[in-house]
């Protein structure tokens, strides 16, 4: 594998593209293993984000009925199309972050770090059964953090609120070429059944977050301009905060059914509904 991805990059004089997160996976063991966890069958339809040089997407291939590989550079579309003849993998050139995705039910993908947040949310709005993933390893480690943990963030509260998330295998620098400056991990992703799945109002969790050590009352007194409210409006609903679920616990412990509670305090007392548009994007947590 080392020998044909070298072959490849000397042939096409490639120079790896740090803009578009280009760090290819070297270690046939690590592309063995992820194939696997994602236990793959012919029924199945998996999506890649970002084949590079094809070393993924060729063992999906071999497991699962169809593989979409979505693509931005066109030197690597190029490359995949000229060097592979699969009869099962579409090749999608574009950015992953705009063009339509096609239907599947899987994801395995060796991500560009530069779009680990948007593209994962983007994931999280389609139902699917597992995606296999590997991400820088302080982003996967805030991913999977728990309530009270010291990584425990906006992010972890925001992914686990849709989905149970578990980190499996730390990779070293060195499993890729060229070789990044942080090591990465493996994370696996289940969208949790619907019933256990909450929405949450994304200002609302900005400003919890944007003061994660205080309690949850200290918090919102400090960022109530983030939801919409003005100084007077404050003033006017700031005596029934005390009374709110969680108020005197610390943000970097609340769990997300624990924010959902304070979500629907606020609402009933009219001091969301009114000012803020609710969940929407989670492009950049
Ligand atoms: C970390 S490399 C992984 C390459 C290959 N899968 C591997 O494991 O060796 C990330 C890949 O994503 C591609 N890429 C970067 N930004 C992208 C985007 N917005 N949409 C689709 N692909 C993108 C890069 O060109 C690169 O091929």
């Amino acid at each position: 594998m080392r020998e044909r991805l070298f072959s490849l990059i000397s042939r096409y004089n490639l120079r790896a593209n740090p803009d578009l997160g280009q760090n290819f996976l070297m270690v046939p063991d690590i592309v063995e293993r992820n194939v696997e966890r994602a236990g793959l069958s012919e029924r199945d339809r998996v999506l890649e984000v970002g084949p590079g040089l094809g070393v993924l997407t060729d063992a999906l291939s071999k497991r699962a009925g169809k593989v979409y590989a979505i693509e931005k550079d066109h030197r690597l579309v190029e490359i995949l199309r000229r060097e592979y003849d699969w009869p099962n993998v579409e090749i999608i050139e574009g950015d992953a972050l705009r063009v339509d995705f096609p239907e599947f039910n899987k994801i395995v993908s060796n991500l560009p770090y530069g779009i680990s947040s948007p593209v994962t949310f983007r994931f999280l709005k389609h139902e699917f059964e597992r995606a296999v993933l590997i991400y820088q390893l302080e982003f996967a480690r805030r991913m999977v953090a728990k309530p009270g943990d010291r990584n425990y963030s906006r992010l972890s509260l925001m992914v686990q609120a849709r989905a149970r998330a578990e980190l499996v295998e730390r990779i070293g620098k060195g499993a890729f070429w060229p070789r990044p400056k942080v090591d990465s991990a493996v994370v696996i992703l289940e969208p949790k059944p619907r019933d256990e799945r909450v929405e949450l109002d994304e200002n609302l969790v900005r400003a919890l977050f944007q003061h994660r050590r205080s309690t949850a009352l200290a918090a919102l007194k400090k960022s109530h301009h983030m939801l919409g409210l003005g100084r007077e409006e404050f003033r006017k609903i700031r005596d029934v905060l005390p009374g709110m679920p969680h108020a005197e616990e610390r943000v970097f412990r609340l769990s997300p059914y624990e924010v959902k509670e304070i979500e629907e305090f606020l609402r009933a007392g009219g001091i969301l509904d009114s000012h803020s548009p609710g969940s929407s994007s989670n492009s950049a947590v």
